[in-house]
């Protein structure tokens, strides 16, 4: 026998290569002395991240394609193909056990690939909605691996899946809540937490600046926003134009970015975030209820099925970007925050629908199609 060995691939977005990370790091921790090889491409944020992150990084030519009939897709159907050919020499080379793809239009290549030299493979999806590349590889897959139960109902009928849910960072599994609120010198306060995932939301932070005059100052009550880097400045200036100083209330944190936010959301009473598919991972692993206000323009709309299917289950309730304002915010986190019970409530219902060992029963699916 030689070395074991195994293939991800997944990128474009932090959404899809944190998570190849993770389930990277698994496979290390699981297998000592195995090789895990990333595949990606070279314009996609993976070519910065995994070579960071330590893992042995390969490209692949790779393009998005859409669905109408252009030149340019032709164009990106020609490229996709000559990944294909470069995905089944480098699958032929290695010879993995698994490979595993966690979606992008890299992961296409790869998974074909697999297909073609018969080595299993394993998908993980990420939303609620699947996205292009999973859906079409997912009767072919050894196993997709969900983090929402809702996303089965969009994949062709027949496909094996297991609802593993999404890795969460460790930091954040294993976040405490009173150190958390020492740390943040919180004491018997009602914790606010808001941000606008990893880039911040500017329509967001126009509401929470709004929002401000309502809590700024009020006794049991504490506020943190992250704005994003790019949104600080702006929100600054917001605050300075309102005749707003922070300091004279001093229960009001505005920040660019929450660099430990495992101590935020551990010390939260009530979030209001986005709906990536992180972020409500991580909310659910540690039981916090909130109002979740999808991001609009991601792809296919996925976050708001991502929020709907927290919503349904009691965990959150959403509000539409369309919708959102101030008024309706301020009105959304008083009710809340009136009626502890029901609040409690939410935060059980997040909590039972968190998986904080969504790593190990992806290990688990990959050691099982690989027979390992
Ligand atoms: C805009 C967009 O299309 N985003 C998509 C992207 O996730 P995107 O990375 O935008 O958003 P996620 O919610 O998945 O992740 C945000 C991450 O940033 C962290 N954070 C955020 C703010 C902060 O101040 N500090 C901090 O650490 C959060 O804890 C979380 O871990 O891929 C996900 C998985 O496919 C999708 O579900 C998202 O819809």
């Amino acid at each position: 026998m030689g070395t074991l060995r195994f293939i991800i691939a997944g990128g474009g977005t932090g959404g899809h290569i944190y998570p190849a990370l993770a389930i990277a790091r698994g496979l290390k921790q699981a297998f000592p002395g195995c090789e895990v090889l990333y595949v990606g491409t070279a314009r996609g944020l993976e070519a910065d991240i995994v070579p960071k992150a330590g893992f042995p990084f390969r490209t692949i030519t790779a393009a998005g394609l859409k669905r109408r009939l252009t030149l340019r897709n032709l164009w990106s159907l020609a490229l996709a193909l000559k990944g294909a050919g470069e995905a089944v020499r480098l699958v032929r080379d290695v010879r993995p056990a698994v490979v595993v793809g966690t979606g992008g239009y890299v992961s296409g290549p790869v998974l074909l690939a697999a297909y073609l030299c018969r080595v299993p493979f394993l998908i993980h999806e990420q939303n609620a909605f699947p996205g292009l590349t999973n859906r079409l590889f997912a009767r072919v897959a050894a196993c997709v691996a969900l983090t929402f139960p809702e996303a089965g109902r969009f994949l062709p009928r027949g496909v094996r899946t297991k609802v593993t849910g999404l890795p969460v960072r460790e930091e954040i599994r294993n976040a405490d809540r009173e150190g958390a609120r020492a740390r943040l010198n919180v004491g018997e306060e009602t914790v606010l937490l808001s941000f606008g995932g990893s880039r911040g939301a500017e329509r967001l932070n126009r509401a929470i600046a709004e929002l401000i005059p309502a809590f700024g100052g009020r006794p049991g009550v504490r506020l943190f926003h992250a704005t994003g880097t790019a949104g600080y400045d702006k929100f600054r200036e917001w605050l300075r134009i309102k005749g707003i100083d922070l300091s004279s209330w001093g229960n009001i944190t505005v920040v660019p970015y929450f660099y430990q936010i495992a101590d935020y959301l551990a010390a939260a009473d009530l979030v209001i975030c986005r709906a990536g598919a992180a972020t409500i991972a991580e909310l659910t692993c540690l039981g916090r209820p909130a109002i979740l206000v999808p991001y609009p323009y991601a792809t296919a709309n996925h976050q708001e099925f991502n929020a709907r299917a927290l919503a349904a289950q009691g965990a959150a309730v959403v509000i539409r970007d369309a919708v959102l304002t101030p008024e309706r915010l301020v009105e959304e986190v008083e009710r809340l925050l009136a009626a502890p019970a029901a609040l409690r409530e939410m935060a059980a219902r997040s909590a039972s629908l968190g998986k904080p060992d969504a790593l190990e029963q992806i290990i688990a699916c990959i050691k099982e199609i690989g027979r390992l």
